[in-house]
């Protein structure tokens, strides 16, 4: 048995009248040039991609699967379909697919601190089933041993069920914290009861209503002496000291030399190794911290541990600055020059909230670390920092998680508060890439119900917001630092609004302000010729297709938050866990040729065996990854014999638009204006064709300017060809479009 799928694509490039309507919209917005150039336009078949149990294809690369959460469906078997196996994705995905279809996919992601709750086989596996995409393991508890365990029944669930599970690791940090409570899971403070904060070392068992504190400076008199810059931070009899951000209060009453004597003013649970800070006269005394090293040498330790564990992300505590963040990546790339280790910095000091665009930046990811953040910040500034923290990592195209007491209440109780349910739809609606479980995975009595919580909450929320329509008005400033990257940026953009918006809205908002929107929109006609079940108005397509080795355009596509979701075809199974972190994408690995075309042939088929995928759905694919295409040198040869320009592009993929000329300085521009490989058969050829190449160059040699762009007018027996000039000027951005002649 096979069946087609239709594709977002031209399938024929004569249009018929069905659709003029919509051509004479397309007609309004294109100034017309037409060209007396005769040209018969090349015929090719319409795309069909079949896909049958006798398909052959390559290499399997995923072992079974894992069994499926409740009340999704169970995938088929590793025996059903042996040719499914050759590509690589998740039970839950893959249920969850099928279950809901495209659109319904959750797409924020969930990170789990595993701790003693969650620490086994089982219980990893289950939260794996329950949607958890990335586990956390947090080096201020536990033993690095305790960590490696956690970390290699990861890695065997990753293998054995086809998991994509990343590891995250978060360093201690330069905090002042209590020490473990000697042995006991937790304490309650009483009001008005006093406790003794001490520096000294007590061994296995602690006294009655003790606490060890990590910090040596923290009382001693001597150590005024030798660091007279600590003096200013000292506790002082009447400073308020917080733990956990003031989740336990207390009022500094007595010095005794190590021991600070201190009476409990506002009652609460103290939980191990709680980080400690203190107030004076309303305000933070912040010396402490500030001076000490953003990195401590506990850390570098645990640092070293995570490169040689191969962890996938390393959140760093207390960053105040980007120098640590860039650092610590020179120390990584030094200590393993393959290393794929994302540096996330957690934002939860004022210093990190000061510095914080340059931070981000300097980072591969944020966390809003809301327990610290709010032990350093007024409570009530926490959700306005939240919300900035979010916007300027979606800005600057990095993936961000909000943490810490989401479901605070689910450490001991099975159903969250309102209020709780109202912070993580708040984290959603946001458009946060990741949400965070820290207690409640890591030592509640109902981990997996928290997750389940996360879960639905997150998916009612995305789905509200799509059937309410809420596109946001969030710009997102150009952030590509080359030609190359500000193309790739183009794509995605346009890629996500053809995945969002109606067909109508489409066209009311576009700009000929880049080469992709006019190459799509010839897309978009020659798809409606085409296929006239597919009304006009509805372009929201079901699906986007990044096929990416680096994984740097599937970023690019999260970050314009489209309605459909992202499928990211990854070659590398480190590629696949990052992107694990990143909204709304759904990884999948699979090997790669150098042909595109191939490649998604062979996703196409490999989807649909495995029901991922089905006739009539309609996707749009982009890709980084260069193109060899047939020929194509004596087409690049042509190029610069017509034009005598310097040669500068590398012929990347599909839906190249040959270019030439010089910019008003007299450099020379690129040829390969478009890496966007819009799933085309038809577009492929037409663009490689050498009348239409020609006809293309010309007008860039007779006015020997711009790059100009080719769009077809429709409609006409005869092919007329409209020419707009694109600039782009010296400093590789892209000005405004003119018409070329
Ligand atoms: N590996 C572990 N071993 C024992 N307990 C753990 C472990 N990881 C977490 N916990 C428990 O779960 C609680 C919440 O975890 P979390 O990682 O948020 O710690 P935290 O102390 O608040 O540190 P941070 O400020 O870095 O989040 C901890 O206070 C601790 O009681
Ligand atoms: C997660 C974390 O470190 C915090 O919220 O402080």
């Amino acid at each position: 048995m096979s069946q087609s799928i239709h594709l977002l694509t031209p399938s024929n490039l004569a249009i018929s009248k069905h659709h003029s309507s919509f051509l004479s919209t397309f007609n309004r917005r294109l100034p017309v040039i037409t060209t007396t150039t005769k040209t018969t336009a090349p015929s090719f078949p319409k795309l069909s991609i079949r896909a049958s149990s006798s398909d052959r294809e390559p290499s399997v690369l995923v072992t079974d699967n894992g069994k499926s959460s409740s009340g999704l469906q169970s995938p088929p078997s590793h025996s059903d379909h042996a040719l499914s196996s050759s590509i690589e994705v998740d039970a839950v995905t893959e249920a969850e697919l099928r279950e809901n279809g495209f659109r319904s996919t959750r797409r924020t992601k969930l990170v789990c601190t595993i701790g003693p709750a969650t620490s086994g086989f089982d219980q990893l596996e289950s939260l794996a089933v329950g949607g958890m995409n990335v586990a956390r393991i947090n080096m201020c508890h536990g033993t690095r041993e305790w960590h490696r365990e956690v970390i290699q029944r990861v890695r065997r669930l990753n293998e054995d069920k086809g998991y994509a599970v990343a590891i995250m690791m978060d360093t201690e940090g330069s905090e002042i914290h209590m020490g473990d409570l000697g042995g006991a899971s937790s304490a309650k403070a009483e009001d008005g009861e006093v406790w003794t904060f001490s520096v000294r070392a007590f061994g296995s068992t602690l006294p009655e209503h003790t606490i060890n504190v990590n910090y040596e400076g923290f009382a001693e008199l001597k150590w005024r002496k030798l660091m007279d810059d600590m003096m200013l931070a000292d506790v002082k009899v009447g400073d308020e000291l917080l733990v956990d951000g003031g989740m336990v209060r207390f009022e500094v009453i007595e010095k005794l030399g190590p021991d600070v004597k201190c009476k409990c003013t506002d009652p609460g649970l103290l939980l191990p190794r709680a980080n400690l800070t203190f107030w004076r006269d309303g305000s933070l005394v912040r010396e402490r911290n500030a001076m000490l090293p953003t990195i401590s040498s506990k850390d570098w330790l645990d640092i070293d541990f995570g490169i040689a564990e191969g962890v996938d992300f390393i959140a760093v505590s207390f960053v105040k600055s980007a120098e640590v963040i860039n650092h610590l990546k020179s120390y990584i790339a030094a200590r393993s020059r393959d290393s794929d280790i994302a540096v996330i910095a957690k934002i939860e000091s004022i210093d990190s909230l000061k510095n914080l665009e340059e931070i981000i930046r300097a980072s591969d990811g944020a966390m809003v670390a809301r327990g610290d953040l709010g032990a350093q910040i007024p409570l009530e500034q926490v959700p306005a920092a939240q919300q900035k923290i979010v916007q300027v990592c979606r800005q600057l195209n990095k993936p961000v998680i909000v943490a810490s007491q989401l479901l605070e209440s689910m450490i001991e109780y099975p159903t969250p508060t309102r209020a709780e349910v109202a912070d993580v739809s708040e984290a959603v609606r946001q458009r946060a890439d990741a949400l965070m479980l820290s207690g409640e995975s890591a030592m509640g009595q109902f981990p997996e119900k928290s997750l389940a919580v996360l879960r639905s909450v997150s998916l009612r929320i995305e789905r509200w917001w799509r059937e309410e329509k809420r596109h946001e008005a969030m710009e997102l400033p150009a952030i590509g630092s080359s030609f190359s990257d500000s193309i790739s940026e183009q794509i995605c953009i346009c890629a996500a609004k053809m995945g969002k918006y109606s067909l109508n809205t489409f066209l009311s908002e576009l700009r000929f302000s880049s080469y992709l929107f006019s190459l799509l929109l010839l897309h978009m006609e020659q798809y409606l010729d085409v296929n006239c079940d597919f009304a006009a108005n509805n372009l929201e397509v079901d699906a986007l297709f990044v096929y990416t080795k680096t994984g740097h355009m599937a970023s690019l596509l999260s970050r314009c938050r489209p309605d459909c979701p992202i499928f990211a075809f990854t070659n590398t199974t480190s590629v696949r866990r990052r992107l694990n972190l990143q909204w709304g994408l759904i990884p999948f690995r699979v090997s790669f040729s150098d042909d595109m075309e191939s490649n998604l042939n062979k996703t196409l088929s490999l989807l649909k065996a495995r029901n991922l995928i089905k006739s009539g759905d309609l996707v749009i694919a982009v890709s980084d990854i260069l193109q060899c295409i047939q020929g194509v040198g004596e087409r690049r040869t042509l190029v610069r014999r017509v034009t005598r320009e310097r040669f500068l592009g590398t012929g990347a993929g599909l839906g190249v638009v040959w270019g030439s000329g010089t910019t008003t300085s007299g450099s020379p521009v690129p040829e390969d204006l478009l890496r966007c490989w819009c799933v085309s058969k038809t577009w492929y050829a037409f663009i490689h064709y050498r009348r239409i190449i020609k006809a293309h160059l010309q007008p860039s040699i007779e006015t020997n300017s711009f790059v100009t762009l080719l769009i077809q007018e429709s409609g006409c027996t005869k092919i007329n060809f409209e020419y707009f000039s694109l600039p782009f000027q010296d400093d590789d951005t892209v000005g405004p479009q003119s018409r070329a002649n």
